[in-house]
C-alpha cells in the first residue's frame, strides 16, 4: 500500500447514499450488510447526516490501520465513549491501560491458559453436569442462557480468584448486560451526542455503573487487605507496576475485571450460541463433527489432552465466527489527516472496521454465504487480515488461545453427553448488540447419548 501522496492523486472517498438511513433504524444488520455490498472492498464514506465514518474494509486497507499505522488509528468515539463508562478506557487514553494490556496478556498467554485447562476442564464438566441435571424430555432449553452459565463459571477465577460467590458472578452478568441493552445502543450510533444531552436509557445505564462499582470496588478492597497472590486479574493489577514502577488505583483494577468480563463473556456466549444454526442447516458438517469427537473423546471426561487431535472442530468454530462475526464492529478515530490507498481519511473522523462486512467481501472469500469450515484447512492461505474474527495487529483479542481451549471444551463436553437437535424453524437471524446476539432464543432439545 502506498501513502505517498506524491506520486499519486489523493482523491476523497466515495459517499453511499443517505437513503440506508430508514434502514439502519428498521433493521440495521441487514442496512450494514447493504452498505457493505455497496461499498465493495472500496473505502467509501457512509452518509448518516451529521455523522460520516469512513467504512474500511478491504484486508490491504485493514493492515494499514491496524497495523502499520495504528497510532493513527485509536480506539476512542464511536463505541468505545459509552463502553469507557462502563469499562474504563482501551486505549492510551488511559493511563493504566498499558498496565491493564500487560495484565491481561500475561494472564490469557499460551503458558497461563494451559495452566489452568485443567481447572477450566473440571469446572466445564461441572457446569455440563448443572444442566443435565436439568434437561426433561419434551422441554427445549434455552442455548444462549445455558452457554452464558457455562461461560461466566469459567471465567470467574480468571477474573477474581475465589472471591465472588455464583450469584454474584450472575448479577454482574445481569447488570452488564442491562447497561449494554440500556442507552448503550443510541449512545454507540451516535457518538456525536454529547453526554450533556440525555438520552431514553441514560438513567438505567447510569445505575448499571453503579451497580457494577459496588460489587467489585468490594472485592478489590478485600484484596489489597488481605493480599493478592493469585494468578487473576484483581491480583494481578494490584501486584502490576508501570515503567515508572507506580502501581494502579482501585478504579483501574475495576475497570480491568469488567473489560475482560466484558471482552470475554458476550463474544464466547454469541458464538457457542450461533453454532447450533449452522450445524442444524448442515447434516453433512454435523456428522463430521460428532464423529471427531466420538471418535476422540469416546466415552472419556474431556479433557485438555483431546484438544490437539479436535482439528474439525477448530475449523468449525472458525467458520462460525466467520460467518457469525460475533465482533461484528471494531470502531476507530483518526488521530491525524492520512491517505489509504490514495483516499484522503480526515483527522478526528470515525472509521468502521467491520468483521462481519469483510467476511462477506466476494473477492476475498468466494461464496462468502457459503458455511464450509475447510476455508480454514491447513494449507488454505489468505491475506493476514482477511479473517478479522479476532482483529488484527498489536490490539488483535488476546483471549483468543483461551476461547480456543475453553469453546472446544465445552462443545466437546456436551456433545459427549447430548445430541442437540434445534427445535426453531425460522432461521437464527443476528441482531446488532455490543457483540452480535441471536435476534430469537435459540431453543434445543438435549437427547442424551447412550454409551
Ligand atoms: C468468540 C470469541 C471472541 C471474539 C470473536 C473476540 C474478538 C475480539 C476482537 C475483534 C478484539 C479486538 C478489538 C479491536 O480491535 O478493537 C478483541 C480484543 C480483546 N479480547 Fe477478544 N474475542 C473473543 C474472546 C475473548 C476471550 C475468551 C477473552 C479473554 C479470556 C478475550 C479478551 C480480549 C481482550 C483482553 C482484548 C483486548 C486486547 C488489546 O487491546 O490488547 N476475548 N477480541
Amino acid at each position: 500500500m502506498s501513502l505517498d501522496a506524491g506520486t499519486r492523486s489523493v482523491r476523497e472517498a466515495k459517499t453511499l447514499s443517505i437513503s440506508h438511513l430508514p434502514g439502519l433504524l428498521r433493521n440495521p444488520l441487514r442496512a450494514f450488510e447493504a452498505i457493505g455490498r455497496e461499498a465493495d472492498g472500496e473505502i467509501a464514506r457512509v452518509n448518516l447526516g451529521p455523522f460520516r465514518p469512513y467504512l474500511i474494509t478491504h484486508p490491504e486497507h485493514l493492515q494499514h490501520v491496524l497495523r502499520d499505522n495504528v497510532v493513527n488509528y485509536r480506539r476512542e468515539g464511536m463505541m468505545w465513549k459509552p463502553l469507557s463508562r462502563l469499562t474504563g478506557e482501551g486505549s492510551d487514553a488511559d493511563p493504566s491501560w498499558p498496565v491493564k494490556r500487560k495484565v491481561f496478556q500475561t494472564l490469557l498467554s499460551g503458558p497461563s491458559t494451559m495452566a489452568i485447562a485443567d481447572e477450566m476442564t473440571a469446572t466445564i464438566a461441572e457446569a455440563i453436569d448443572d444442566l443435565a441435571a436439568r434437561v426433561r424430555p419434551g422441554r427445549p432449553v434455552d442455548a444462549f442462557a445455558e452457554m452464558t452459565r457455562v461461560v461466566y463459571r469459567t471465567i470467574i477465577r480468571v477474573l477474581v480468584g475465589d472471591r465472588i460467590s455464583l450469584s454474584g458472578i450472575d448479577e454482574l452478568g445481569r447488570v452488564l448486560v442491562t447497561a449494554t441493552t440500556s442507552s448503550f445502543r443510541s449512545r454507540m450510533l451516535m457518538p456525536f451526542v454529547p453526554l450533556s444531552i440525555p438520552l431514553p436509557g441514560d438513567r438505567a445505564f447510569n445505575r448499571c455503573v453503579e451497580a457494577v462499582d459496588d460489587l467489585i470496588f468490594p472485592i478489590v478492597a478485600k484484596a489489597r487487605r488481605e493480599g493478592a497472590e493469585g494468578r487473576d486479574v484483581v491480583s494481578m493489577m494490584i501486584r502490576a507496576r508501570d515503567d515508572a514502577g507506580r502501581g494502579v488505583d482501585d478504579q483501574a483494577v475495576r475497570d480491568g475485571v469488567v473489560g475482560l468480563f466484558v471482552a470475554s463473556t458476550d463474544t464466547t456466549v454469541s458464538a457457542l450460541s450461533f453454532l447450533w444454526a449452522a450445524l442444524d442447516s448442515h447434516p453433512e458438517i454435523r456428522a463430521r463433527l460428532y464423529d471427531e469427537i466420538d471418535s476422540v473423546v469416546g466415552t472419556d471426561a474431556p479433557g485438555f489432552d483431546h484438544l490437539p487431535k479436535l482439528v474439525y472442530t477448530k475449523k468449525f468454530l472458525h467458520e462460525v465466527l466467520r460467518m457469525y462475526s460475533v465482533a461484528w464492529i471494531t470502531p476507530r478515530t483518526v488521530a491525524a489527516d492520512d491517505v489509504i490507498d490514495g483516499i484522503r481519511v480526515r483527522a478526528g473522523s470515525t472509521v468502521i472496521i467491520s468483521p462481519f462486512l469483510t467476511h462477506r467481501l466476494p473477492d476475498v472469500w468466494p461464496e462468502p454465504g457459503v458455511f464450509d469450515p475447510e476455508r480454514f484447512a491447513p494449507g488454505e492461505t489468505r491475506h493476514r487480515f482477511a479473517y478479522m474474527a479476532f482483529g488484527g495487529g498489536p490490539n488483535q483479542c488476546a483471549g483468543r488461545v483461551f476461547f480456543f481451549l475453553e469453546a472446544p471444551l465445552i462443545l466437546a463436553t456436551l456433545l459427549s453427553r447430548f445430541r442437540p437437535v434445534l427445535q426453531n424453524t425460522s432461521p437464527v437471524e443476528p441482531r446488532v448488540d455490543i457483540t452480535l446476539k441471536p435476534r430469537e432464543p435459540v431453543l434445543l432439545h438435549l437427547r442424551r447419548v447412550e454409551r
